[in-house]
């Protein structure tokens, strides 16, 4: 990365290591029941049902209180509780600049592939992008197993990870070997190959990002490219990460590429709803979906957009408001 975005990324990690020193109970209020933004305690998260041991702030869209789709009960919309503006502007001015590489980067896998340029980022059009901000306390036994957060993949199109110098990722290079479909409900890919060989440290390098594919990427690639397990283990210091998801639109759907005609399809903000339901099945974001049978009106949105999308054969469609 540039300068100007090493400044940022290292502005964004220091803004959240004083946010972590705050008071448990104060960063608990950075909660919301619309939005799945906000703070994350260390083992309030589970990957394979075992408690991961990292202390995130997630940032989603920040979508106001008047848009359109939190007035119609969108899941997992509304605005996103920030600890302060700093924090805010820090994450947001982030984000923004790695969208940007996002969108090249998509342009250039698109180009790789002999394919039409814009081919990739027309799915990512007002793209549900992420960001989750994470602290790794150090570990503090060397009995200890170290996990830090379990093997997975991530839910969209491409990873793009910074870290600090301390070091604790892992990635799975794309082996001959199975891999999951993470979005079917029977091909979890929390926990696979959690303890088995064939990882690889990923070395911290001042200014380097790390990028690979999701989920969505090897839907739409048909396995060519494969979403790429990754887990965490604890190091002998704290460590402080930024992991950024470039995204489909919510409300679009994702086709195989070389196969339009084929009747599988994923509506993308059915898979995010998913994925972060099965993450906190406590939170109180996930109560309010269940509670508001916002499940219902997720329904609709899919199933409209599936059929706009028949309709068009197109790859995505964008904001259907058909709730
Ligand atoms: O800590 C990291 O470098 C990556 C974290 C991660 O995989 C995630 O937040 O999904
Ligand atoms: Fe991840």
């Amino acid at each position: 990365m540039e300068d100007e975005e090493l400044e940022l990324a290292t502005k964004a990690m220091e803004a959240h290591k004083e946010f972590v020193k705050q008071p448990l109970e104060e960063k608990k209020e950075c909660v919301s029941k619309l939005t799945y933004s906000g703070y994350i305690a260390s083992g309030e998260e589970s990957t394979a049902d075992k408690k991961d041991l990292a202390e995130i702030f997630t940032v989603c869209k920040d979508v106001p209180l008047d848009d359109d789709r939190v007035k119609m009960n969108w899941p997992c919309h509304g605005p996103t509780p920030w600890p302060n503006e700093c924090y805010k502007e820090l994450m947001t001015a982030y984000m923004d600049q790695l969208a940007v590489y996002g969108d090249k980067l998509l342009k250039l896998i698109a180009l790789g592939l002999e394919l039409p340029m814009n081919t990739f980022v027309k799915l990512v059009e007002d793209g549900w992008h992420h960001m989750r901000v994470l602290h790794f306390r150090e570990r503090l036994d060397r009995q200890d197993d170290a996990r830090g957060i379990g093997a997975h993949t991530d839910y969209g199109m491409l990873v793009i990870a910074a870290q600090d110098e301390v070091g604790g990722l892992f990635i799975r290079p794309p082996l001959p070997e199975w891999r999951s479909k993470n979005w079917c409900h029977t091909e979890s890919a929390a926990g696979v190959y959690e303890n088995d060989d064939g990882w690889f440290f990923v070395p911290p390098k001042e200014g380097t990002l790390t990028c690979f594919p999701g989920d969505m990427f090897q839907f739409l690639t048909s396995g060519f490219f494969l979403a790429t397990p990754h887990k965490v283990r604890l190091n002998y210091r704290e460590r402080f990460a930024l992991a950024y998801f470039h995204e489909p639109n919510f409300n679009s759907v994702i086709r195989p590429l070389r196969d339009p005609q084929n009747d599988e399809c994923i509506h993308y903000g059915t898979h995010f709803t998913n994925m972060f339901m099965r993450c906190y099945p406590d939170r109180v974001t996930t109560k309010c979906i269940e509670e508001e049978n916002r499940l219902d009106i997720l329904d609709k949105l899919r199933n409209n957009a599936i059929r706009a999308a028949k309709k068009g054969m197109k790859n995505t469609i964008s904001c259907d408001e058909g709730a």
